[in-house]
């Protein structure tokens, strides 16, 4: 069991980590959320000992860490895989954590085993690639068969493979009744391996529940609807049909709408009142990655905007001689042709409105026609129907170098 009661750390002016309560119980895989620069690193190092917090404290089996007698046979943690001594080969540097912490070096082969590190265990370690990195950091974890355990964004670079071993092993871990802490920011991951949800934003607790209440508390159940592809009319004349009925509608990438506030029963009557023939009627629930983007977008400090090209967009002439946009597809005067905007293969990405926002209320944003995004920044006048355009997720960059003055095991 892991307990933070009103943690709190300032860097000067910064307040990373503002008065957090939480417990990360034993027997469940906790995902520990938030966007970038949120205080989640800086929680896992006060959590080890590493950071002292400016106020509140927090404990691990109900010791601060560093009162733990044999720390590393009870807390094993991946923080950052890259701090190991490049110089030492993997079995070298397990040994020497080990020895650090009296366990037996028997032990160092078996978690090089377990992490499939067996191979390469002579091999220098500032050779290994960034998915071997974290495999290494994860056997260190491993070393001391602790009851808690925390990783840092542990599938960091690792290929589907590693994925999916990191996934069963946290499942595992957790199964033999350990205490599994675990932040990531691949949400669909989190989805399938975390039972428990913490979520933070600007250092402050957002969200402390199960993975499948959190996604019924921050998303709406919606209903697909898709008419056939030559019956544009049909399809307006049901977008109509269902915003009278006080259903929310929005239309899908692929030209399905996506219908909110009404049952499906409904909504298949309302089709057969006004004689649209339905290709697609199914329900659907919001993904935890909806939810978390839903939950989360208030508290995002780092927003990409969009690249202007400025200067770039010169028509240049293309090997054969025609003029051609010189990004290929970014060009801001695209004709219709093989060449898509950029925003394309942004479509399928879809954040609903933020709690306490109805985009479907009559007068609402979402009232637009079918076609437009309610979410998008109003654009000008275009010539051709503008695309369906949606916020854009921030990037998953790190916000900064995590700095490991000391190693926890
Ligand atoms: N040693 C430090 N000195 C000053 N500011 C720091 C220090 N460590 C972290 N911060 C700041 O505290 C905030 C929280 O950082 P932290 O690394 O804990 O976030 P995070 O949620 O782990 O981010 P990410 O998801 O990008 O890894 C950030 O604004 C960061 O710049």
């Amino acid at each position: 069991m892991i307990e933070a009661v009103g943690l709190t750390k300032r860097y000067g002016a910064k307040t990373a980590v503002d008065d957090l309560s939480f417990q990360v119980r034993p027997g469940a895989v906790t995902g520990f959320l938030g966007p970038n620069g949120s205080g989640k690193s800086t929680t896992m190092r006060m959590i080890l000992g590493l950071d002292r917090p400016t106020a509140g404290h927090v404990t691990v089996c109900g010791h601060p860490y560093r009162s733990l007698p044999n720390a590393p046979r009870q807390v094993g943690a991946l923080l950052d895989a890259k701090a190991v001594h490049g110089g030492r080969t993997a079995r070298t540097h397990l040994l020497s954590l080990a020895q650090l912490a009296g366990i037996p070096a028997r032990r160092v082969d078996e978690v090089l085993g377990v992490v499939g590190l067996q191979d390469v265990a002579k091999r220098r370690s500032s050779g290994f690639s960034l998915g071997m990195g974290q495999r290494l950091g994860i056997a260190a974890a491993l070393l001391g068969d602790p009851q808690v355990l925390l990783f840092d964004e542990p599938v960091n670079g690792l290929d589907p493979e590693g994925i999916h071993w990191v996934r069963n092993l946290m499942k595992t871990l957790a199964s033999e009744g350990r205490t599994v802490f675990v932040s990531s920011h691949l949400m669909s991951e989190m989805a399938l391996t975390a039972d428990h949800l913490i979520v933070i934003g600007r250092g402050r607790l957002l969200s402390d529940m199960s993975v499948t209440d959190f996604i019924s508390a921050n998303s709406a159940d919606f209903a697909r609807v898709r008419v056939p592809e030559n019956a544009p009319e049909e399809r307006e004349k049901l977008t109509s049909s269902l915003i009278e009925a006080g259903g929310g509608v929005l239309s899908e990438p692929d030209g399905a709408l996506r219908v909110t506030g009404l049952p499906l029963p409904r909504i298949s009557d309302l089709a057969h009142a006004c004689d649209v023939r339905l290709w697609e009627l199914s329900p659907h629930r919001a993904s935890l990655e909806e939810a978390y983007m839903r939950m989360t977008q208030g508290v995002v400090d780092y927003r990409s905007t969009d690249d202007a090209k400025a200067g770039l967009l010169e028509p240049v002439q293309g090997p054969y001689g025609g003029a051609q946009g010189g990004y290929g597809g970014y060009g801001a005067e695209q004709g219709p042709g093989p060449l898509q905007p950029a925003e394309a293969a942004q479509q399928s990405w879809y954040a609903p409105p933020p709690p306490g926002q109805n985009p479907y209320a009559a007068s609402g944003p979402a009232a637009a026609p079918v076609g437009q995004n309610p979410y998008a920044a109003p654009v000008p006048p275009a010539p051709a129907p503008a695309p369906t355009s949606t916020p854009e997720p921030s990037p998953a960059d790190r916000a900064g170098e995590q700095q490991t003055s000391e190693d926890p095991r």
